[in-house]
């Protein structure tokens, strides 16, 4: 049995079509020059599900992840995050959609010499719009909801270390309590575990499937190894050249399959 079917049962793809959708990514297109990097891209995700994300370097991957948080902008197509087409939006209204999107990186950019408390609250005042720097002191009410995030995550009794002090897969932990305290639907993970030893990565991906299975948050994850994927996700996205080759339930795709994208 695998670690995801012990922590709640992947979803038929039937199952998930049920499910609100958090994210809709519509035939999104985007060149650097005149390099196709993107091309006709769709997919979705659900409040509940895991989404992992795979193909070889330069597939697309990380580009399909920036056009929905804001890091580019599409060419074509339509994106539309938590009800709100983008397109459509005003500047304020998409901003605030796309924040209902934490992205969380696989460079995990903590402030190490502040606490790991003070660097969740920064997820937390990164809602507040002209937020810049992490100040000295947080109100108590955020300090009181970063412990409730970082206790989410398994970590409440670090809160008071040193970010610098914690495994870098507690630091990742971290972020992701970091990214909680921003309120969001769903989370976006741009190579979460690629610079995590295996046992840390396993960890990692658990939790980010507790919160899509006990919290109902949508989680999009960009891996570079079809097993955690195969574990893991729901669904499975394959990448080839900037073009979607499949989006699968893991239930219906076979290893052979999952291979192909790195031939
Ligand atoms: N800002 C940019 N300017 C020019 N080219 C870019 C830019 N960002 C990405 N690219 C190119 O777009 C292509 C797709 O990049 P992307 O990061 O989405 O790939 P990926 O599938 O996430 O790959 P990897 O697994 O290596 O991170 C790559 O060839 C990359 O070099």
């Amino acid at each position: 049995m695998s670690a995801a079917t012990l922590l709640g049962a992947q979803a038929p793809a039937d199952a998930a079509a049920a499910r609100e959708v958090l994210l809709d990514v519509r035939a999104i297109s985007k060149s650097f020059g005149d390099r196709v990097v993107l091309s006709d891209m769709s997919m979705r995700v659900h409040a509940g599900e895991v989404v992992a994300f795979l193909g070889a370097n330069g597939s697309g991957k990380s580009t399909t992840l920036r056009a929905v948080n804001g890091l580019i902008e599409a060419d074509s197509g339509d994106i539309t995050i938590a009800g709100v087409r983008l397109s459509e939006a005003s500047a304020q209204r998409r901003a605030e959609a796309r924040r209902t999107a934490a992205t969380v990186f696989q460079k995990i950019h903590l402030v190490q010499r502040r606490t790991v408390l003070q660097n969740v609250c920064a997820g937390g005042f990164a809602r507040l719009p002209g937020w810049r720097s992490i100040p000295p002191l947080f109100p108590r009410s955020l300090q009181e909801e970063a412990m409730v995030c970082l206790d989410r995550v398994g970590l409440a009794d670090r809160a008071h270390d040193r970010a610098g002090s914690l495994s870098g897969g507690q630091q990742q932990r971290v972020a992701i309590a970091r990214a909680l305290c921003q309120r969001p639907r769903m989370i976006l993970a741009d190579e979460p575990v690629s610079a995590l030893d295996p046992k840390a990565a396993d960890d990692v991906m658990r939790l980010l499937r507790r919160l899509a299975v006990e919290e109902n948050l949508g989680v999009a994850a960009v891996l570079h190894q079809p097993q955690l994927a195969r574990a893991y996700a729901d669904r499975v996205i394959g990448l080839r050249g900037g073009r979607l080759v499949f989006d699968s339930s893991v239930l219906d795709i076979d290893d052979v399959e999952l291979g192909s994208l790195y031939l």
